[in-house]
């Protein structure tokens, strides 16, 4: 691609949605990795601009839980700045796209926003398949919906067998309706949880917007780095300055197509 090209990519992507320092975890306690920083050949490679040119980066998440958790609420919050206190059933599944631009590189994060409603099951496990990442969300004023994290988890990883490992979050919504006493006491059974599922830990809320942020700027960088760091891998016998030539990263893995509109489709 010209450089005009990649410049007109970069572009694109809003201000807001730069990411140049590593994101940190919401808790040392329950987060998937040990790092403070991006892995030293992830800013290697991506310094040289070749990599940028050819790499198509995109990764794909799904949002999974129990009915009105808030999964609706954690990606409308992030993805069009808003708030809705009125609950609508999202039937099926939701689909929208964010554009980061990381470490100077294009990267797209697709986010599948599924139906917790039992009767819509048929559709929405149908959309798991090819995830990157599964954020399994739940309630944290409702510790019931705790309890089901292990059950949307192995659904999940039932619809993604032989393909790679998944990078997992557990979610907990609506923090703004627990009192601080309560929290903390929400937050030792949800670590625990995380731990069981070797998924990392988060706490937001999307009424008041704490953590939403930095929640989705850490799912991007990981996926992020673990796409790069595949890539880079496979091609251990190329030199790094080589990498992307010629061969674009391949992370869609059977996608079906989004659905057209939001929480309309229907079994
Ligand atoms: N106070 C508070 N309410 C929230 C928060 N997030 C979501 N809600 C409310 O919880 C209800 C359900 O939110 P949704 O985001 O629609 O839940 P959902 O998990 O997408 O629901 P389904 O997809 O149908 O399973 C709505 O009334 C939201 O306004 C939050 O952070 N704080």
């Amino acid at each position: 691609m010209a450089e005009s090209g990649y410049h007109s990519r970069i572009a694109q992507v809003h201000s807001d949605r730069v990411v140049t320092k590593f994101p940190e975890a919401f808790c040392k306690a329950a987060r998937v990795d040990q790092k403070y920083d991006f892995d030293p050949r992830i800013r290697q490679s991506c310094s040289s601009e070749r990599i940028n040119n050819v790499s198509l980066k995109i990764c794909k998440m799904i949002i999974i839980g129990d009915v009105s958790v808030g999964k609706t609420s954690l990606v409308n919050r992030f993805c069009k700045k808003a708030f809705d206190k009125d609950y609508k059933a999202t039937i099926g599944v939701d689909f929208e796209v964010e554009r980061f631009e990381i470490l100077n590189t294009p990267f797209t994060l697709q986010m599948w926003d599924t139906a917790g409603q039992e009767r819509f099951q048929c559709i929405a496990a149908a959309y798991y398949r090819g995830a990157h990442i599964v954020s399994i969300v739940f309630d944290l004023s409702d510790i019931n919906t705790l309890a089901s994290a292990t059950k949307w988890l192995e659904a999940a990883q039932k619809e993604n067998k032989g393909a790679g490992e998944l990078l997992v979050f557990l979610v907990g919504t609506k923090k703004d309706l627990v009192a601080p006493q309560t929290y903390k006491e929400v937050e030792k059974e949800a670590i625990q949880v995380a731990r069981q599922l070797n998924a990392e830990y988060w706490a937001v809320s999307a009424k008041t917007n704490e953590k939403v942020r930095d929640f989705f700027f850490r799912v991007a960088s990981l996926s992020f780095e673990g796409t790069v760091l595949r890539e880079l891998e496979k091609r251990q016998f190329t030199p790094v300055s080589q990498i992307g030539d010629g061969v674009s990263i391949q992370l869609n893995r059977n996608n079906p197509p989004p659905p057209r509109s939001s929480k309309t489709q229907c079994c």
